[in-house]
């Protein structure tokens, strides 16, 4: 790679979906897939990824608060991630692939808690109006088959995965209108299929997309 390839800023892809679609599951391949050509990547996740925002991540996920005040913490905990990992990593040319980001806040947010979306235009164009993901993986399935995946695992859950049903048809309905309106950046993947066949398909949108 040349002196003037290397400092090219890095990819920027997300992951994305309602709890229990199974993205977590299929980082790690992502991540390797790109490594194996030669690229640097850092894998991270929202809310998290620094030490004030895995802070936050724990009252978040755990403690009951007014949902402006969960939209503000999230991306507060955004602001830090932004300026602590993933910018750098970008500017160093390395890629970042990152466990969900402003897409689940306008899913979670607005589409599930009922936040007015104007809002959240407004801290997005405060917090990173100059960066958007260049590809977002959205596992999309309905509530119903993820509420049984959760459900088999067996582990206590955190205050969004308590939610209802009806909460996270919302949160899939809103994901679904945001990749509508920015079919160029959100690659809808069928979640309710086999671990393999969803592998394939996110390798065929990292090469198509970005590799
Ligand atoms: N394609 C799949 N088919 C069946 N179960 C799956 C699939 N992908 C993931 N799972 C299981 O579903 C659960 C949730 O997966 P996870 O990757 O943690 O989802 P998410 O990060 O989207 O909440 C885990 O127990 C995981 O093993
Ligand atoms: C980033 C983000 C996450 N969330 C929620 C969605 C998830 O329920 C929770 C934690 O996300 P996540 O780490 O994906 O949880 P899991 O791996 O258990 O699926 O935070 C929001 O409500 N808004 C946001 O902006």
């Amino acid at each position: 790679m040349s002196r003037s390839e290397s400092r090219k800023r890095g990819k920027f892809i997300t992951f994305e979906g309602i709890d229990g679609a199974g993205k977590s599951s299929h980082i790690a391949g992502a991540a390797a897939l790109v490594r194996g050509r030669g690229l640097n990547v850092l894998t991270t996740r929202e809310p998290g990824g620094t030490a004030l925002g895995e802070k936050l991540r724990g009252l978040l996920l755990h403690e009951a608060m007014h949902l402006e005040t969960e939209a503000l913490l999230m991306f507060a905990a955004r602001r830090e991630h932004l300026a602590e990992v993933i910018e750098p990593a970008l500017q160093r040319g390395d890629w970042v692939i990152c466990d969900r980001f402003s897409d689940a806040t306008y899913a979670y947010q607005s589409g599930g808690r009922g936040l007015d979306k104007a809002k959240l235009v407004q801290l997005e164009q405060w917090v990173h109006g100059h960066l958007q993901p260049d590809l977002t993986l959205l596992f999309d399935l309905p509530s119903s088959v993820a509420s049984q995946r959760i459900a088999a695992q067996a582990r206590d859950l955190d205050r969004f995965e308590q939610e209802r049903a009806e909460f996270h048809e919302r949160v899939r309905l809103a994901y679904l209108e945001r990749a509508a309106a920015a079919p160029q950046r959100i690659r809808r993947i069928d979640a309710n299929q086999a671990r393999d066949r969803i592998k394939k398909l996110i390798q065929e949108a990292l090469i198509e997309y970005c590799l």
